[in-house]
């Protein structure tokens, strides 16, 4: 079949439009009582970007205790840590140090924002990219094909500090809070992550991996026609590394050896995945994968996605492979780029166009003999 795209039956921009003009996100097609899914969401039966089979093999996304990591149980976490980010690129850490009544109060914040009455969360509704907390529903709208069943508020806690009275009175407290606390366990992750690479155990925090951060609390409501959209189309992260906190619902899938794998909801516990940025420094020792959630008829689902990314930071620092990690046989698969750079690109495609392809931009043409 020819693949210039056929004419579409409908005036989709005006849809958008219409849409994001009432400020309201998903959540306010779901308050108004729809009880089908609007067009704009709609994905063709042959949707390339929402197919791939589910895993049909026992695996699960490791669940690694962190509690032993100031001991005698270190190097046994390391290990755990860096086999993880190597073969699967997710995996799930418990006693990590974030308390069970922390993780709770930052998830009944993320739902107070969104409960909010209409017109006041509307002030918070905006596509500025320079505003640092903004409430958007899809913030590729108007770049990706589908609109994806998810409404979302994104804090930029870092740019440099943020200044606590621009967050919403709904959840200003714990969102300072928690930012400080997963920040913590951030720099832990790092120094188990460089360790793993038989690096300092600074060495990636002091490249500024934890520099700067931000906070997205994603609300996906019920889904009438689940099978129809998605909450969160394939994709990769544009991050060093990001911490996911997610409710008991489920939803989020891995891509695993090529098929989907669920990451199934554990209390108490947190989840870390790899992003684009350590996979390329770590010339792809570490990987970055793909992942999705699934659209549902039960809702609203919540999560809280940390992306540890500093390009709102003014730093003009270099990322590419890290030199220690590349010999004669090993030569460097990426070409340096700026974190900022980097964003920039992210942001302009939108979440279903990436596809890895920020990060297959600057491969380099060499002939790796691992990848033939
Ligand atoms: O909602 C989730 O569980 C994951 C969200 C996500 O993948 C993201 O924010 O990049
Ligand atoms: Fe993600």
């Amino acid at each position: 079949m020819a693949s210039e795209e056929l004419p579409l039956p409908y005036d989709r921009r005006k849809d958008l439009e219409d849409f994001d003009n009432t400020k309201a996100g998903v959540k306010g097609l779901v308050d108004a009582g729809i009880q089908r899914v609007p067009r704009i969401f709609v994905r063709p039966p042959d949707d390339a970007d929402a197919d791939g089979q589910d895993l049909d093999m026992e695996f699960e996304i490791p669940v690694i205790d962190l509690g032993g990591v100031l001991g005698a149980g270190r190097s046994d976490i390391v290990s755990r840590v860096g086999a993880a980010a190597r073969d699967v690129g997710f995996f799930q850490v418990v006693n990590h140090g974030v308390g069970k009544d922390v993780l709770e109060r930052m998830l009944e914040g993320a739902r107070a924002f969104h409960d909010m009455e209409r017109d006041a969360k509307a002030e918070y509704y905006t596509r500025d990219l320079e505003r640092l907390v903004k409430f958007t529903s899809n913030f590729d709208l108007f770049k990706s094909k589908y609109a994806n069943w998810r409404d979302t508020l994104y804090c930029q806690m870092e740019a440099p500090d943020l200044d606590p009275g621009e967050l919403p009175a709904a959840n200003r407290e714990i969102v300072m809070d928690y930012s400080k606390r997963v920040k913590a366990l951030g720099i832990t992750l790092l120094e188990l992550l460089s360790e793993a690479l038989g690096l300092d155990r600074d060495y990636l925090k002091d490249l500024d991996c934890a520099m700067g951060h931000s906070i997205l609390c994603h609300y996906y409501p019920a889904c009438p026609e689940p099978h129809l959209t998605m909450g969160t189309i394939r994709h990769s992260d544009p991050s060093f590394l990001t911490v996911v906190l997610q409710d008991d619902i489920g939803g989020l899938e891995v891509m695993y050896r090529d098929q989907w794998v669920g990451v199934p909801p554990l209390s108490g516990a947190l989840v870390v995945n790899i992003g684009d940025l350590l996979q390329l420094m770590t010339n792809d020792i570490y990987v970055s994968v793909e992942h999705r959630v699934r659209a549902n008829h039960v809702g609203p689902r919540l999560s809280v996605a940390f992306f540890f990314n500093n390009h709102m930071m003014p730093s003009a620092r270099v990322y590419g492979p890290i030199k220690e990690l590349l010999s004669d046989d090993n030569p460097a698969l990426y070409k340096e780029v700026t974190v900022k750079e980097f964003s920039a690109s992210g942001f302009s495609r939108g979440l279903d166009g990436k596809r890895k392809t920020l990060l297959s931009q600057l491969r380099l043409q060499t002939i790796n003999v691992k990848n033939l």
